[in-house]
């Protein structure tokens, strides 16, 4: 792996705890690319001793980090986005190697997580509060907005760079350390993103990165009264489970969790751009966001043209090892996950659904599945009940715009929704009817760090990214100052 390295210092196999790499106390675990089964790395482990040092360190931290002034951790932020970028090919080589995605994909989302950095840098000096026009002559109210306090990430695997960043980065802007547990299968982002914060000036205990069993090192994040925000992004499943395990401590709780995302193409769209949309919001990740099209929903009229069209679009994917020049679909992350996109699949076909492209395992082997279109869905099918989480277009007809929306609206999900039409009138009626977070119209492609990012039903609470996304690590408090007659 250091081949690949221009800085091979970025490869950290280490806890960083306090601002210092150092072994864990836990059983070293193999890093895999997922692309060849190889291995990338051994990381070092964390034990809830770990976990409990990183939460003294951020704890010891805080008062100090807390009481620096915006424009001060600006100057730092500003600085680790500079050193991010200035690292973005190394950063990228290390994800893809972790992860599997396509190099330039890759390299996109560090370049959208540093996003976040730098938005963030900025928006902490935008952190006000209100001047409340006084009930008393004698009395004058007002609001601050003040950093939480210490605070913890659990990320997944899917964007193990971007996920990270869009949770550090408003958390340290407005005056919180963060300790953050990313996924086994993708270490080496974080640490690798942890390595350039300590060189951009972070203070000691402000950032900590523990990898970990999830169990152990989540039961410390979740059960600590030290942390008094969790910051979480993976599936509806653990979402839950770690909302009743910070119910104890009554933390602050932000969950970006799983989606089943509608993507509805009417007869007035623009075919062309419909195609494009849907190919850019199914096949990003090998189908592996929270956001791809887990449905598409086609209209009577304009089904058979747009069936043809993304058929041909599909079949000229590019299915590939993520360092091979021209690759466009990585492999899935794993055995299990190519097992579900097969089970949806073979459940779809026994319900009566057409097999129109792909179908199975590619023949590159391991983890790496054909690009498949499915016509002929039905609401009832596994593969629109659940979130695939692969490479799987999945095609239902529908007749009207009502039916279109029942059919969208009936999941418990509700993160992204998408919709391709030419008349604004329905712009504002399907927009304002569909019950989720998130819409894109017309587009496919809908994630950018000035945007409120996040979903309503089990897809989660709060929002990521915007002015809004550092509101998850304050907190408003009313001064009501009397005496003044
Ligand atoms: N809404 C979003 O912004 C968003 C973004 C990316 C992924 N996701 C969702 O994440 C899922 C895929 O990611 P995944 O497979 O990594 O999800 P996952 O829930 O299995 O794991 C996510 C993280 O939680 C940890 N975890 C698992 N069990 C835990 C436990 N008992 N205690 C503490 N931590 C635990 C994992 O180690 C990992 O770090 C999909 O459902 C996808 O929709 C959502
Ligand atoms: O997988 C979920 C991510 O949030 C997708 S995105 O890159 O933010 O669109």
């Amino acid at each position: 792996m250091n081949d690949r390295l221009n800085d091979s210092a970025l490869l950290r196999t280490q806890l960083f705890v306090d601002g210092e790499w150092r072994d864990g106390k836990g059983e070293a675990f193999d890093v895999l690319d997922p692309g060849n089964g190889s291995l990338v790395a051994r990381m070092s482990a964390a034990t809830a001793a770990d976990v409990e040092d990183a939460l003294a360190a951020a704890e010891a931290a805080f008062g100090g980090w807390a009481a620096t002034t915006a424009p001060e951790r600006a100057k730092v932020m500003r600085r680790w986005y500079e050193l991010i970028v200035e690292h973005a090919d190394d950063l990228a080589t290390i994800l893809t190697a972790e992860q599997g995605k396509p190099w330039a994909e890759a390299r996109g989302e560090i370049l959208y997580g540093a996003g976040f950095v730098e938005w963030y840098a900025e928006e902490c000096k935008r952190v006000y509060g209100d001047v409340i026009p006084t009930n008393n002559a004698g009395r004058r109210l007002l609001t601050v907005r003040q950093p939480v306090g210490v605070t913890a990430a659990i990320t997944p695997w899917n964007f193990p760079s971007a996920m990270i960043l869009r949770k550090v980065a408003p958390a340290i802007a407005a005056g919180c350390p963060m300790v953050v547990k990313p996924a086994d299968e993708t270490p080496l982002s974080a640490t690798a993103l942890a390595e350039l914060a300590h060189r951009a000036g972070v203070p000691a205990g402000v950032l900590a990165v523990v990898p970990g069993p999830a169990e152990e090192v989540g039961g410390v994040l979740t059960g600590s009264p030290v942390v008094r925000a969790l910051s979480f992004t993976g599936s509806t499943a653990v979402g839950k489970l770690l909302m009743r395990q910070c119910a104890g401590t009554v933390k602050k709780l932000a969950l970006e969790l799983g989606g089943n995302a509608p993507l509805i193409v009417f007869d007035d769209a623009d075919l062309d751009l419909a195609v494009a949309g849907a190919m850019a919001s199914k096949f990003r990740n090998a189908g592996q966001t929270c956001v791809c099209a887990n449905r598409i929903l086609v209209q009577s009229g304009i089904h058979d043209a747009f069936v043809e069209r993304l058929s041909a679009a599909v079949a000229a994917l590019t299915v590939g090892y993520g360092f091979d020049e021209g690759s466009e679909q990585g492999p899935l992350i794993s055995d299990e996950a190519v097992a579900k996109v097969q089970r949806h699949i073979d459940d779809a076909v026994a319900g009566g659904a057409q097999v129109v492209q792909g179908g199975g395992t590619h023949e590159l082997g391991g983890t790496f599945f054909e690009p498949t279109l499915l016509t002929g869905v039905r609401g009832d099918m596994l593969v629109a009940r659940e979130e695939t989480f692969g490479p799987l277009a999945a095609v239902i007809r529908f007749e009207t715009e009502e039916e279109a929306v029942a059919l969208a609206n009936d999941t418990e999900f509700g993160l992204a929704a998408y919709f391709f039409t030419g008349s604004l009138g329905r712009t504002w009626r399907v927009g304002e009817a569909l019950d989720f977070g998130v819409v894109g119209i017309n587009t496919g492609l809908i994630s950018y760090e000035g945007a409120p990012f996040g979903g309503v039903k089990e897809s989660g609470l709060g929002r990521e990214g915007s002015r809004h996304g550092i509101d998850e690590f304050t907190e408003m408090k009313y001064l009501c100052i009397d005496g003044l007659a």
